[in-house]
């Protein structure tokens, strides 16, 4: 038999097995990876000109989820979709840090992140993104959509004891993912 290419990573392999559980909780748990680079994005822009909102390159991340999504036979427009809400609240941790540490510079990061090296890392979890949003086609369709994803949503939660600001903005990541 002709050698078989690759499939997807391990970690996001679905079966016939899995249940909504298993193809919802890598959206949760990635969309809070992505969420905690937001800190790392704002301790890189604070104090610098770079604004929060980057326009520029928030089209080059939906172009290529768009484009990868395509590749991989995922729908491009609900990944565009999921993905418009990641940005969205990627900016609204960016905003809550800045404000705290407007607030209390005492809390304000003392060693600036090379931003071009976090948007490396954000790419490579939005490939990840992509894969899952690929994976988990019917359960994001499905009418438990809503309730599987909240649990998986509250683990990721304490799994990772996010604070109130991280726990209230993974919610806002996660709006549409079962829209479908
Ligand atoms: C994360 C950043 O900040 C914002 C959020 C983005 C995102 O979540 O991908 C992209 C551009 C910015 O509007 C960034 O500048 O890289």
């Amino acid at each position: 038999a002709p050698p078989q290419p690759p499939g997807p990573a391990p970690a996001l392999t679905a079966t016939a097995s899995d249940g909504p559980y298993a193809r919802l909780y890598p959206l949760a748990d990635l969309s809070a990876r992505r969420l905690a680079t937001a800190d790392l994005v704002a301790a890189a822009k604070y104090g610098t000109e770079s604004p929060i909102d980057d326009p520029v390159r928030e089209k080059q991340v939906l172009d290529a989820v768009a484009a990868q999504a395509r590749e991989i036979g995922a729908d491009p427009e609900a990944t565009v979709r999921i993905f418009r809400d990641q940005i969205e609240a990627n900016k609204i941790v960016q905003r809550g840090l800045f404000r705290r540490w407007d607030a209390d510079p005492s809390q304000a990061p003392t060693e600036r992140p090379d931003l071009a090296e976090v948007r490396k890392e954000i790419n490579r979890i939005n490939g990840e993104l992509v894969r899952g949003i690929a994976a988990s086609p019917d359960a994001r369709t499905a009418p438990y959509c809503g309730g599987v994803l909240t649990a998986a949503a509250v683990h990721v939660r304490y799994e990772n004891r996010l604070d109130a600001l991280h726990a209230a903005t993974l919610g806002r990541a996660l709006r549409s993912v079962c829209e479908g």
